[in-house]
């Protein structure tokens, strides 16, 4: 059922593109929708061009002939589309249960909109009940691990945090980076966490995306409903 309404949200995000845009194109299965979805209008002759979020999202919109550049060729984008793992009212997501996270965050911030795409179970009251991916350099992992633990013990948060894949093997981000996955539970004040994950050396970026989003799709039972930022 969820993937019929991830369907529906991606479908209907793909309505807002018209021809002349400069897109940003998600990664995950909602955003592999999307990209099927912009296919069937771009072969019914829409004119975009797409900057993809992943090197997993490339493949498949350059295979379903989606026409695409680089960040660096176009740095001004008008709209990116995507999924996310959590969304609240505020419109502040956690991403990056897919790992996409950086080049997500680079894009979306680079871009003049951007529409969340979702089935109802992401629509959240609080953030945090998905754990939130932390992006490192593997250089000083340990050191590293332990300011986020500090910050999280600080903040009064439960400090659980998993290097995903584990240690034998590490998963590694398209920008060859590892993620720390930090479920917390609640995240009552996620402004202060985010600013206080950044500033920790080693850390890259945080699944956090605050003030980013403009509007999201979310579809559930009683079909896609329009959400616009409290
Ligand atoms: O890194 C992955 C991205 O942030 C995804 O947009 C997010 O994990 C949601 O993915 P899905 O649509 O598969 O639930």
């Amino acid at each position: 059922m969820s993937d019929q309404f991830k369907k529906q949200a991606a479908e209907r995000a793909a309505e807002d593109v018209t021809s002349g845009m400069r897109l940003g194109i998600g990664t995950g299965s909602t955003a592999e929708l999307f990209v099927h979805a912009l296919a069937r209008r771009v072969a019914d002759g829409l004119n975009v061009i797409g900057v993809p979020t992943s090197e997993r999202t490339r493949e498949l919109a350059s295979s379903l002939g989606i026409r695409l550049t680089t960040l660096d060729e176009l740095p001004e984008l008008d709209l990116t589309i995507d999924g996310a793992d959590e969304l609240d009212a505020h419109l502040a997501l956690i991403k990056g249960g897919g790992g996409a996270l950086l080049r997500e965050k680079i894009v979306a911030g680079a871009s003049a909109e951007m529409i969340v795409i979702a089935d109802s179970s992401k629509e959240v009251a609080t953030l945090g009940k998905f754990p939130l991916p932390i992006e490192v350099v593997p250089f000083g992992l340990k050191a590293t691990r332990r300011a986020i633990l500090h910050v999280l013990e600080d903040m009064g948060l439960p400090q659980n945090l998993d290097l995903r894949g584990g240690a034998e093997q590490p998963f590694l981000t398209d920008g060859g980076h590892y993620i720390l996955d930090a479920c917390l539970q609640e995240i009552t004040d996620p402004g202060t966490l985010a600013d206080r994950l950044v500033a920790i050396p080693g850390v890259v970026d945080h699944g956090l995306f605050l003030e980013l989003a403009t509007k999201a799709y979310v579809a559930g039972t009683d079909g896609v409903k329009t959400v616009l930022p409290i």
